[in-house]
């Protein structure tokens, strides 16, 4: 029989569209595209205001040490259901939908009580998902990664694999108190019943992989890699990590698949209730970032800057060179190449706290203050820390005068905002460069995230890297990735082969004098950075 004579399968002159979501850290978002790549449709739900029965800021919790950060799981599910119904108002035919992928904020974990899989594989279709699976969860707040409370769980793994860059050397990471690993070896600590009567745990992505699949959806490589448990050669869990962190992992972690492979086809839930095509495959589910390297189709000499609630620094990398500071992920597109990641905090929040303390609010005003300002800030210079930054470990708000005297305000609030802007374009320079990346000539800085929309921020990062600054049309490119990679998916071959055509539009071109400006004040900056952390030593 052939496909076409299969009852439900897609006949080959149908539509064929591809569906992929974005659960991030403030929201949960899906893109409609066609066989051309071209968006169809988009929609978002937002957790604060769509949600705000779970009392989130920015999509989160943070409990009194300050340091706990969490996210109600149930939320994210009851997002979806709504995202679903937003999605069909919008106008997408969910019945010409070949293939759904996805992606979620990196870390973040799911704890899946059990019996958990068996409530997936029974969900009924004239339910809401989120009344279905309330009691799914052994664990009903998941960690994510603004999570920095598992000091000693990190000191202790890199202990029992024998140091840091032994760590890193292994997993592409040292202990990063937000990565996976660290985050169950506290779970298993301090709530033992709970972790012993977890059947599965999930990251993000392959948690919201799970409720498209109605079985537990593997782990991907490229998320994987978020762990500090995932060895990077040999693309298996490490032992020596496992053991390190808590008992039985490998089983309840499952085994991790790339990033491209298809896991199935949808379940029978999103069949009877919002009419997909039975055969629509289901491909894996990755991180936001390495979703947004595939979004953004980035090739080697590009960097990549995604200006999301963290403001993350992402280029390809064909050979791993992990280090103390970064990460080096498993590529989501190239099986044999790889990615490295540098995470910074204080992104949007923080310039949205400066906002409204110096600009009522509007990123109108915000921007005229910033334009007002000359580049270089008449020598004034801040760094910005609201919540313990990733890169580096400071926390804080430090300024600086031109001669590098700490000064506790700075004389007036466009000096604040402009202080704030080139601190944080400043610091992304100082640690690619750490890490050994240089901009050449020819290079591209390929912008994305929430803030990418905003010109004066893009013209202060063309200035600071002395590169054209691009954007795409759809300034979320972590979602556009997993409609992507939902194609590339199915249709197997070479990324760059099924997924082409893309255009970028120039937004900022580096001024004249910016080189200079800017080459300076990233030795400043890393000086100043380098005795900050010597004093919190
Ligand atoms: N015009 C703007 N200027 C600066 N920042 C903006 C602007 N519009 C939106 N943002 C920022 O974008 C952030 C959300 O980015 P987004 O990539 O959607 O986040 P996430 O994917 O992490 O949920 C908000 O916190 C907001 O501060
Ligand atoms: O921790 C990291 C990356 O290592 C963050 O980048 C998260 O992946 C959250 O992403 P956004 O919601 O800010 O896009």
């Amino acid at each position: 029989m052939s496909d076409v004579d299969q009852p439900g399968s897609m006949a080959p002159n149908e539509a064929k569209n591809y569906l992929g979501f974005d659960f991030s850290t403030q929201q949960v978002k899906a893109i409609v595209v066609n066989d051309r790549l071209e968006v169809l449709q988009e929609a978002a739900v937002q957790f604060d205001n769509d949600l705000p029965e779970y009392r989130t800021h920015g999509g989160v919790n943070v409990r009194g040490d300050g340091v706990t950060v969490t996210a109600p799981t149930i939320m994210w599910v009851k997002a979806l259901d709504m995202l679903m119904d937003k999605l069909r108002v919008a106008g997408a035919d969910f019945s010409t939908i070949a293939a759904v992928s996805g992606t979620g904020q990196q870390h973040g974990s799911v704890y899946w009580r059990r019996g958990g899989e068996k409530i997936l594989a029974e969900l009924q279709p004239d339910r809401f998902l989120h009344d279905q699976l309330a009691m799914a969860f052994s664990i009903t707040d998941s960690p994510i990664w603004m999570d920095s409370s598992t000091t000693a769980q990190c000191q202790a793994l890199e202990e029992a694999v024998g140091g840091p860059q032994k760590l890193s050397d292994l997993t592409g990471s040292r202990a990063y108190e937000r990565f996976t690993g660290n985050q169950i070896a506290k779970i298993y600590q301090r709530r033992k019943e709970a972790y012993t009567s977890t059947e599965r745990i999930s990251l993000v992505s392959s948690f919201a992989c799970s409720l498209f699949l109605g079985s537990y959806a593997p782990i991907d490589f490229a998320d994987g890699s978020g762990m500090n448990l995932l060895d990077i050669s040999t693309k298996t869990w490490s032992q020596p990590c496992l053991d390190a962190c808590a008992p039985d992992l490998a089983d309840k972690l499952g085994t991790p698949v790339p990033a491209s492979e298809r896991v199935g086809n949808i379940a029978s839930y999103f069949v009877d209730r919002y009419s997909f095509n039975p055969d629509c495959a289901v491909i894996a589910f990755t991180g936001d970032n390495p979703s947004s390297l595939a979004g953004m189709c980035l090739e080697p000499g590009d960097v990549a800057v995604s200006l999301g609630t963290s403001d993350t620094l992402f280029l390809w990398l064909d050979t791993p060179k992990p280090k103390l500071e970064g990460h080096v992920f498993l590529n989501p597109v190239d099986s044999n190449a790889y990615m490295a990641l540098l995470c910074f905090k204080n992104g949007s929040l923080t310039r949205e706290r400066i906002r409204n303390e110096c600009a009522d609010g509007s990123w109108d005003l915000f921007n005229q203050l910033l334009d007002m300002t000359p580049r270089g800030n008449f020598g004034n210079l801040g760094m910005y820390y609201d919540q313990k930054e990733i890169t580096p470990e400071l926390e804080g708000v430090f300024r600086f005068n031109k001669a590098d005297e700490p000064v506790s305000r700075f004389t007036s609030r466009e000096v604040e905002v402009r202080a704030l802007v080139e601190g944080q374009f400043v610091a992304k320079r100082v640690h690619a460069e750490n890490l050994g990346f240089s901009i050449g000539t020819g290079a591209r800085v390929l912008a994305t995230g929430g803030a990418s929309g905003n010109k004066s921020l893009l013209q202060v990062l063309a200035d600071v890297f002395n590169a054209p600054v691009y954007t795409m049309d759809v300034a979320n490119s972590a979602c556009l990735g997993s409609a992507y990679r939902a194609k590339h998916g199915l249709l197997g071959g070479i990324y760059k082969e099924v997924i082409k055509g893309q255009t970028f539009t120039l937004a900022c071109k580096p001024n004249s004098d910016a080189d200079k400006v800017y080459t300076a004040m990233v030795e400043r900056f890393d000086h100043l950075e380098a005795s900050l952390m010597k004093d919190t030593k």
